[in-house]
């Protein structure tokens, strides 16, 4: 059914039977992750089974991968990283964190993007796992009359397990639509300058706060296994060019900033150093005062709430690691909602000017 509640008009020319069509809009859907719905075991088992059963994060062949994912992981991890979630959830909200977050971050852009383009523009948000699903996002955009659709993966660095999987889910929507929009996808946004500024004025902001400069800034970003890189994704590379780009806004000396990966999961090997390491690395060779930041996340979330500022601190301090401070991710940060904003505008062009 179209949706006739916002401006409708009949085309020129039209029989009078001939439906309604609401006024064109370009649809702008930011797109993150996902997170489950409650931290109870069977949220919990829901969202890891769509998550983990997802070709683009674990590629083993089906018939494989399915009996150790349902008869053993599903059965054992709900319960643990359950308890993580309830740890860093926000009971206020009653949702997780990156939830919360980015709600937050679609309400600011779309004030920006109201403010640059009028009514002419409709915001939303959507996951990759759980709600609000992809799939119910791109046909309410629809609905509202949007025959152009920008789909952005909040990711900073491209990787076939994030962006390329959120874009799938995208067009698996598309597919289903007798009429469907004109579209485009958002390319990761990493090197863009204002995204690096972003990230450098909230290091420079957190350590203006310390009484003492670490001795070191460790840059944790989400691994993947060693051998997607091998087989093609330019993760390992965007990862190592932010920090490189990080660095040089910041005016560092090499020995002040390195790159680590965290959150390994199964038994193959991930890109490293592993983060959990190598801070009980730096603690045990005399770095007792670091900062830690996580610049593949654009919302705080588990990996960071939980696997940074509990799992990874507690591996520093059991090392001897004396002052731990972790910085923030940049989640609504105005100087972040800047640079998203202006991802858009580029992308936009052409559609709106
Ligand atoms: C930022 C980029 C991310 C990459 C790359 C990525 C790869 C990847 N992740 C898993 C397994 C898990 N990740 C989990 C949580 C999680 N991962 C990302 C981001 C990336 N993942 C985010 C933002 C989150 C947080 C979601 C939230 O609700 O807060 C989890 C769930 C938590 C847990 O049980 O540990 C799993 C599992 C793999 C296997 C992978 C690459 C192959
Ligand atoms: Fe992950
Ligand atoms: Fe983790």
């Amino acid at each position: 059914m179209l949706d006739t509640t916002n401006t409708a008009t009949r085309p020129r020319h039209a029989p009078a039977d001939h439906p309604t069509l609401p006024e064109e809009k370009v649809g702008i859907l930011l797109a993150n992750l996902g997170t489950p719905d409650n931290y109870d075991y069977w949220s919990m088992r829901r969202y890891l089974n769509e998550f983990l059963s997802d070709k683009r994060v674990i590629d083993y062949a089906s018939w494989k991968w399915q009996p150790l994912l349902q008869l053993i992981i599903l059965s054992k991890r709900p319960f643990t990283s359950g308890a993580a979630y309830k740890s860093i959830w926000n009971h206020q909200a009653g949702e997780s964190p990156l939830m919360t977050i980015t709600r937050q971050q679609t309400a600011k852009i779309k004030d920006a993007m109201e403010q640059r383009y009028g009514d002419r523009v409709m915001v939303d948000f959507c996951m990759r796992y759980g709600n609000p699903s992809t799939r119910s996002k791109v046909r309410a955009l629809i609905d509202a009359g949007c025959r152009k659709i920008l789909f952005f993966p909040l990711y900073p660095q491209y990787a076939g397990a994030t962006s390329a999987t959120a874009n799938d889910a995208f067009f698996r929507a598309l597919m289903t639509e007798k009429w469907q929009p004109t579209s485009r996808t958002v390319e990761p946004y990493f090197d863009q300058p204002a995204y690096i500024d972003a990230l450098a004025q909230s290091i420079e902001r957190a350590y203006a706060g310390l009484e003492k400069r670490p001795d070191i800034l460790v840059c944790s970003y989400h691994g993947v296994p060693i051998r997607y890189l091998t087989e093609g994704d330019p993760y390992h590379c965007q990862c190592q060019k932010t920090t490189r780009l990080l660095k040089e806004r910041l005016g560092w000396a090499d020995t002040d900033i390195i790159t680590t990966f965290q959150s390994k999961f199964g038994p193959e090997v991930w890109l490293q150093p592993y983060t959990v390491e190598e801070v009980a690395r730096l603690a045990a060779r005399g770095k007792t005062n670091i900062a830690i930041c996580a610049p593949a996340f654009s919302a705080d979330c588990i990996e960071t709430l939980e696997e940074i500022n509990e799992e990874i601190k507690e591996s520093f301090e059991h090392a001897g690691g004396e002052t731990f401070t972790y910085i923030p991710c940049l989640n609504d940060d105005d100087a972040h909602i800047a640079a998203l904003s202006g991802v858009i505008e580029q992308n936009l062009r052409g559609w709106l000017d």
